[in-house]
């Protein structure tokens, strides 16, 4: 993952509804980014961790299927995933002027099979935090949440699992287009990890200058700092 000075300024944007990923750790702070995202461009959410929990709560042969993997912190199968998915973006596709994709693809092998049966997103953006403070909010959000996942055993059984597989979807995406994936410090506090992404969705929407903030940004060398180092 060389370093690369991109700014996201993409003359050959295909038309249509654009897609973004936004990855990351578990406890990274994904959901926080994407209900900030649909407030101020008003995409689809869909996560695909609530997806299945959705299934788990309602007893569904997927949900049945599912729900010891996620206690375990395991993958569940991409065909599953894809079709919950494809089934929100199909149910959407005409109401909706974009889609936000949280938590997934979730390994290499599930970009790939998105990237062929669906397509490329037009940003990815991945959130990085360090272990311990993911881990630290993800105890705290254990004492309300009520997810069977946010426990210390499993917490770490997902912290592998993100290293071995997830992690490498970053990388993935990188290779396939320089300035696709945005890298984002998700440590400072939410609204402030929230002004690059902003500015990043502004520009491949070509909206860049709308925002002074943004444009300044755009119009600096700094404009690099949103590239993937
Ligand atoms: N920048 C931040 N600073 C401090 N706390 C944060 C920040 N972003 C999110 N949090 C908190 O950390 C917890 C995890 O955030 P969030 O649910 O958005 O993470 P996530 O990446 O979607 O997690 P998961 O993958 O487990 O679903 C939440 O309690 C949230 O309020
Ligand atoms: O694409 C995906 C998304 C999620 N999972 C499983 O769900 C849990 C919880 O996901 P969150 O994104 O943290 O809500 C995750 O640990 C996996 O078990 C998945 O397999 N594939």
């Amino acid at each position: 993952m060389g370093q690369r000075k991109v700014c996201h300024h993409n003359p050959n944007l295909p038309k249509g509804r654009p897609i973004i990923f936004v990855l990351g750790g578990p406890g990274s702070g994904k959901g926080t980014q994407c209900d900030r995202i649909v407030r101020d461009f008003g995409y689809l959410h869909l996560s695909a961790g609530d997806l299945l929990r959705d299934e788990v709560k309602y007893g569904t042969e997927i949900g049945q299927e599912c729900e010891q993997l996620m206690k375990d912190g395991k993958l569940v199968p991409v065909e599953v995933t894809l079709k919950l998915i494809k089934k929100a973006m199909k149910e959407n596709r005409n109401s909706t002027t974009g889609f936000l994709i949280d938590g997934f693809p979730r390994a290499v092998d599930q970009a790939e099979v998105f990237e062929k049966k669906v397509g490329r997103p037009k940003l990815v953006v991945f959130l990085d935090c360090p272990r311990e403070e993911m881990e630290k909010r993800l105890l705290k959000r254990g004492e309300t949440s009520g997810r069977s996942d946010d426990n210390m055993d499993t917490i770490l059984k997902r912290f592998d699992t993100f290293l071995l597989e997830s992690m490498p979807v970053v990388k993935y995406y990188d290779n396939l287009q320089p300035g696709l994936v945005i890298k984002v410090s998700s440590v400072p506090p939410p609204d402030d990890v929230y002004k690059e992404i902003y500015c990043a969705i502004l520009g491949f929407r070509g909206e860049m200058d709308t925002d002074p903030m943004c444009a300044a940004l755009h119009h600096s060398d700094s404009c690099d700092r949103l590239s993937f180092a």
